[in-house]
């Protein structure tokens, strides 16, 4: 038996969640799995309602789950940074999610916008609790000519180390070994060479792994320009978050990017969601792709550490991929197809 909590949040956030619970649904008796869900309403109706985002007795209840699956937060109408801090990111941080894991690849059928794209498969693993995210600021003389406003980035020995040492043990299992480390060292040299000086330290303990240093600037020209030069990069907060927007639309676009944002060590339950957010501008018209979000449950099978159905979802998942035209697709269309083809995979298999 496994719980999952299920944060649909807002815009398309539900929309897609919806489909991901499907297919979760239609996979699990193929592998003896039963997935028992708690839906926790937060969010931007929440907030209204009460004023609240994510509060302390539902956090302790979430905790309690085996795995959080997340659609999408963050809603016009709440001021910027209420949900994505106040709950997003409290979750993130408060469940010690400091592996945010964002794989990219370009499947088979996908037209990237890159002229000669090669092949693309990497993964980005983001440290997902640190960095200027920590909320480790604030603002002097609001809204006068002299206002002053800061947002100190917070880079711990421990929180870099834990996060470059699992970047490496994923290099080691992927076959081209090789990581990267993005960061801009020459300017944010603080925190920059904490990150460098720790790679080096880590990386003599695995002499397999080809390492590679790229200023975050850099790194955008190449994913732009020759993205089949990555295979794991590992970097900060902020950085992996901009270069996963970038990585996703190289490989075909927001809807197919999935994430993982894992509590390696288990000591809480881990949360998976879509890289894309919660997409106001066609939210409610069921045009929302939720291939991100079904693949955000292929990360949540693996964690769990139901390796076979998770690629069985994978499989379906990447079917569908190749065989989608350009016609667009309701959302509840591609979910319906996605689960199809994992029924068919279960029945044949
Ligand atoms: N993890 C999250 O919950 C998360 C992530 C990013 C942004 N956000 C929040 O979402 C809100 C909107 O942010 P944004 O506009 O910068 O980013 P966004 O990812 O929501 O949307 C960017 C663009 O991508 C499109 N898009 C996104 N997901 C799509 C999908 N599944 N299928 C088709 N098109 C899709 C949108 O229509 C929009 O044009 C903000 O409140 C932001 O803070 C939340
Ligand atoms: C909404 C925001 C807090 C979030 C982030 O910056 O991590 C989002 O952009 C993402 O990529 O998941
Ligand atoms: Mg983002």
């Amino acid at each position: 038996m496994t719980s999952l909590a299920v944060v649909p949040g807002d815009g398309i956030g539900p929309e897609v969640t919806r489909e991901a619970l499907r297919v979760l649904e239609t996979i699990a008796p193929a592998y003896d799995l039963t997935f028992t869900t708690t839906e926790y309403d937060l969010g931007a109706r929440r907030y209204h309602a009460s004023g609240e985002t994510l509060p302390d007795a539902v956090l302790e209840e979430i905790r309690g789950h085996d795995a959080i699956l997340l659609g999408a937060v963050g809603d016009p109408s709440v001021p910027s940074g209420v949900l994505e801090r106040g709950l997003l990111l409290r979750l993130r941080f408060e469940l010690d999610h400091y592996v945010n894991l964002r794989p990219s690849k370009l499947f088979t059928g996908v037209p990237s916008p890159l002229r000669d794209p090669g092949e693309i498969d990497f993964v980005v693993v983001r440290e997902g609790t640190e960095g200027p995210y920590v909320g480790n600021g604030g603002a002097l003389r609001v809204g006068t000519p002299h206002e002053i406003a800061t947002e100190v980035s917070v880079n711990t020995a421990f929180g870099v180390e834990r996060v470059v040492r699992d970047a490496f043990a994923r290099a080691a299992a992927r076959p081209r070994k090789k990581l990267t480390l993005v960061h801009k060292n020459n300017v944010l040299v603080h925190a920059g060479h904490l990150w460098s000086r720790t790679v080096d330290r880590v990386a003599q303990e695995f002499p397999d792994i080809a390492v590679d240093y790229l200023h975050v600037d850099a790194a955008t020209i190449f994913l732009a320009t020759d993205p089949a030069r990555f295979d794991v990069v590992v970097t900060d907060n902020l950085f992996g978050d901009i270069i996963t927007d970038l990585a996703a639309a190289i490989t075909g676009g927001i809807g197919l990017a999935a994430s993982g944002n894992v509590n390696p060590d288990h000591t809480a339950p881990s949360m998976f969601e879509p890289v894309h957010g919660s997409a106001p501008d066609i939210a409610g018209q069921s045009k929302a792709d939720p291939t991100a979000a079904i693949l955000s449950t292929v990360l949540l099978l693996d964690h769990l550490g139901h390796a076979d159905a998770a690629h069985d979802v994978q499989q379906a998942a990447e079917a569908d991929i190749a065989e989608r035209g350009s016609a667009p697709r309701r959302t509840e269309e591609v979910g319906e197809a996605i689960a199809a083809r994992v029924a068919e995979g279960v029945r044949v298999g």
